[in-house]
């Protein structure tokens, strides 16, 4: 949809609920968390694992993180022993025991990170060294923008791997790690086998997530306003959110 302002707001999850066996996929930042200047300038709201914790077992576990962040990173906020989680957009996923799912994850290939540390210093934007990829960050200086999306297009076609553009930021993948890989995963898996997805993300690289949970019967909910998208509903922030999610 290309106007996402004219998106309704999604029916009550309770009554959703009471009608079909749901599974729930939340992205992290913007969706769970506001965007701060930095990485780790994020406020985590008080007991924020403990709560999803709750809403997992609401859910009889039906509930998965899946963020850009590395999974270590995000732990490092959000304590996420119990929660189904992927981390560096789909590439690293584990269910709620902590058990690996699908393909193991593989690290950049040596050398990238020398080299993406070497370009970020040139141009002066910060570098976020993840498990599985890397981030070039450019909010403190958006006239940035360009000269690191392309330094990081080329970086990615030397080793074959992929590039996401985010908010205030630009990423390096390995090339078919995205949320919608994340939740296909899960989907071939107990708790969520034969449940009716619903992805939860405000940025350009939750549309895969959504896009999945779409195919399966599902639908994404955006969060906040950004065009074009394939959710069928949006909320409007993340206060709303939690609202939303009774978190
Ligand atoms: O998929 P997400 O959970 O939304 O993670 C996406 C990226 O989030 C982080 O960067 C973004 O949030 C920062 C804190 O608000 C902000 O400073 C930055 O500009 C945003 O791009 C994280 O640092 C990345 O690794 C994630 O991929």
């Amino acid at each position: 949809m290309d106007g996402a302002l004219e998106l309704s707001p999604p029916p009550p999850l309770a009554r959703l609920m009471e009608e079909r066996v749901l599974a729930l996929f939340l992205d992290f930042d913007g969706t769970l968390v506001d965007i701060a200047p930095a990485p780790d300038e994020i406020v985590v709201p008080a007991r924020l694992a403990e709560r999803l914790r709750t809403l997992s077992r609401r859910l009889d576990g039906r509930l998965a993180l899946i963020t850009g962040r590395s999974l270590e990173d995000l732990a490092g906020h959000c304590p996420i022993e119990g929660i189904a989680c992927a981390g560096s957009h789909g590439a690293a996923r584990r269910d709620a025991m902590g058990q690996a799912l699908g393909d193991a994850a593989r690290p950049l290939p040596d050398g990238v990170f020398d080299t993406l540390h070497d370009g970020a210093r040139d141009l002066g934007v910060a570098l976020e060294a993840k498990t599985h990829g890397a981030a070039l960050h450019f909010r403190a200086d958006p006239g940035k923008a360009e000269q690191a999306r392309a330094f990081a297009a080329e970086v990615a076609s030397q080793h074959a791997l992929a590039v996401k553009r985010g908010k205030g930021v630009v990423e390096i993948t390995q090339a078919g790690a995205d949320k919608g890989g994340a939740v296909r995963e899960f989907m071939r898996h107990a708790p969520f086998v034969d449940t009716i997805p619903v992805f939860i993300g405000d940025d350009v690289t939750d549309e895969d997530g959504m896009a999945a949970c779409n195919d399966a019967g599902g639908f994404g909910i955006l969060v906040g306003d950004r065009s074009p998208t394939v959710a069928q509903f949006r909320l409007s922030d993340v206060p709303s959110v939690y609202e939303w999610l009774s978190l």
